[in-house]
Order: structure tokens, then sequence, then C-alpha cells
């Protein structure tokens, strides 16, 4: 549905997006995740046709971004990051001002409000004035106008910034309601909320794209790397680097002295749980613990943007 070919963006000497090329699928949740200033807005406001491409071009459903910004604007609910209300209007009249502007029929327009209300949780804050909203209302009303028109894809720069936990939770709901019928695409510096609201993540680092799956491929691609640690008593370091060398899979171990105990971490490609404790038995030394380090996207997202976090 979504094809991004060789995009790039620069601000003046600045590479924002620097080559990503990617497809996204109709009906997918699609997360651009990354930290601050990795490019995913710039990918973002060019896909909603806000913003021209320095080189490289999106295809919306066959249209290029480049040549048919208005027919890709009626496909695309856009809601940025600092969503643009105006706030002194009551939600309701704000509402019925969008509808005319994206030019809905009259008598479709009653209607089409009611079932944004109950969609996004507003009918309680119709009458109320856009101002006197919280921040998690407020953009519950955001995502009501960019989906007035039933737009197939829904943008949403950041959806969460600003809200409390209960406030994300519910606009995550929302999210994946909407997720049951459209392609929704939205960024975020946020793992927990790529993961938990998303079927595919994209993560988008310094401008390109750093890894793409489903969150429990993302996890799976750190199969390759496994960290055991472990506790020895009644050992010492000699006779346990001897052990260690008659294990090949080892890539690389760090030992460090413990009162009279030895903490040692072990890298290698491959779970070595079972192999360490077959050798440490015959051994009269004792385990004290052995554990595999638990994989997480939390660590993906570290290790894939760690210059960048590091900054
Ligand atoms: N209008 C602009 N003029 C100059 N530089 C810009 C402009 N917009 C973005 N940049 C720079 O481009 C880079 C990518 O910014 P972008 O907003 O696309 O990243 P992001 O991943 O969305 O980050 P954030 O979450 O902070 O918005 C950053 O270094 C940013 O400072």
């Amino acid at each position: 549905m979504i094809e991004i070919k060789d995009l790039e963006k620069n601000y003046g000497s600045t590479k924002a997006v620097k080559g990503i090329n990617l497809s996204i699928n109709s009906g997918e949740i699609l997360g651009l995740l990354g930290p601050n200033g990795a490019g995913k807005s710039s990918t973002l406001r060019i896909l909603t046709g806000y913003l021209k491409p320095s080189s490289g071009t999106i295809f919306v459903k066959g249209l290029d971004v480049r040549e048919s910004e208005l027919e890709i604007k009626k496909l695309i609910g856009y809601l940025p990051e600092s969503a643009p209300l105006y706030s002194e209007m009551l939600v309701y009249d704000y509402l019925i001002y969008i509808a005319n502007l994206r030019g809905l029929d009259s008598e479709n327009i009653e209607p089409r409000l009611k079932e944004l209300a109950d969609l996004c949780g507003i009918r309680s804050v119709m009458h109320k004035s856009i101002n006197s909203l919280s921040k998690g209302y407020k953009q519950r009303v955001g995502l009501a106008q960019a989906m007035m028109d039933d737009p197939e894809i829904l943008v949403l720069d950041e959806p969460t910034t600003g809200l409390d936990p209960n406030q994300i939770v519910e606009i995550r709901n929302i999210i994946r309601e909407i997720g049951k019928t459209k392609t929704v695409i939205f960024s975020t510096h946020i793992l927990s909320e790529a993961e938990a609201t998303c079927d595919r993540i994209v993560i988008i680092n310094s401008g390109v794209v750093a890894a793409d799956g489903t969150p429990a491929q993302l996890k799976q691609m750190m199969e390759g790397d496994s960290k055991v640690e472990l506790t020895l008593k009644n050992s010492n370091i000699e006779d346990l680097e001897r052990l260690l060398s008659q294990i090949p899979q080892i890539e690389s171990y760090k030992i460090m002295e413990n009162n009279n105990n030895l903490d040692v971490s072990i890298f290698a490609k491959e779970d070595l749980r079972e192999t360490l404790y077959l050798k440490i038995k015959d051994t009269n030394w004792i385990l004290l613990s052995l554990s595999l380090e638990v994989k997480s996207l939390e660590n993906i997202f570290r290790k894939l943007t760690r210059e960048q976090i590091d900054e």
C-alpha cells in the first residue's frame, strides 16, 4: 500500500533521512520507533504531503507524493506532533468546521460526528471548549479530526507524548480499535508503546532503518547473542580460565573477584548454560548461580541506537 523508496531529506547540511526503503502493507499497525532526531517526523511529513523529499520518494497506492499531493492527502488522516486545535471552539463546533473543510455532505456530518464521538470516546466533552480539556482528551479530538473523512490510512506523530499513563492506555486502545480496519502508522520514541500497539516495528536511527520486524522477530534477532552469568565458590581464576578454554563456543568472558567468589559473564552465539554446568559438575567448585540474560526489545533498541542514546 505504501512504498518508501530511497527516501532522503536534508535541511541545509543536516541529513535527517538518509535513504529509507520500506514497504507498508494494507491493514498493518506499524510503529516507527527511534530516538529524538532519528528522522521519524520528517518521514511522516513527507508521507502526508507536508514536506518534499530531497531525493527518493513515497508511493501511496501507486501515487507519487511528489506529484499527487492532494489525492494522497485524501487517503491519509494525519495527526501531527502538536495537534492544530482551535482552543476557543467547542469540540462539537470544531468537528463540524473540520467536516465542512473536508467537504463532507451536510446530511452525513451529524451521523459521522456520532460515530467519531463513540470511536474516540469524546461523547461527554462534545459541548466543552477545547482549551478546557485535558491533554488526553485534546488528543482524542485530534484523532477524531484525523479520522473525519474515514481515511484508509492514519498517520500519527508521537500520539502519546505528554500524556499520563492512563491517557496513554486509552489512546493506545483507540489506535488498536482503528487499526482493526485501517492501516495505521505512528511514530514513538517509547519502546513499550510500539511493543504494545504494533504488528510491526521499524526502528529508525540516524535517518536509516536499523531494524524491521514483528516484536517477536526483533527479539529473535538477538538469539545469536547470549550472555550467561554465573557465580562460583571455591574456584580460582587460573583453573576457571583453563576450563573455559575447553569450550570453543565461548567468544569472550569476563571474570570478577567478589570476596571469595568469582562472578563470571560468558558471551557466545548460543546458550551455554548446560555445557558450563556439565563441566563445572566435574570439579569441586560450588555453583552459586547460573542464569541467561533475558533478551528484551529494550536491549535491542539500546544496542541499535546506542550511539544516539549515549550522546
Ligand atoms: N525544519 C527543520 N530545519 C532544520 N533541521 C530540521 C528541521 N526539521 C528537523 N530537523 C532536523 O532533522 C533531524 C531529524 O528530525 P525529525 O524531527 O525528523 O526526527 P524525529 O525522529 O521525528 O525526532 P523528534 O522525535 O525529536 O521529532 C534532526 O536532527 C532535526 O533537528
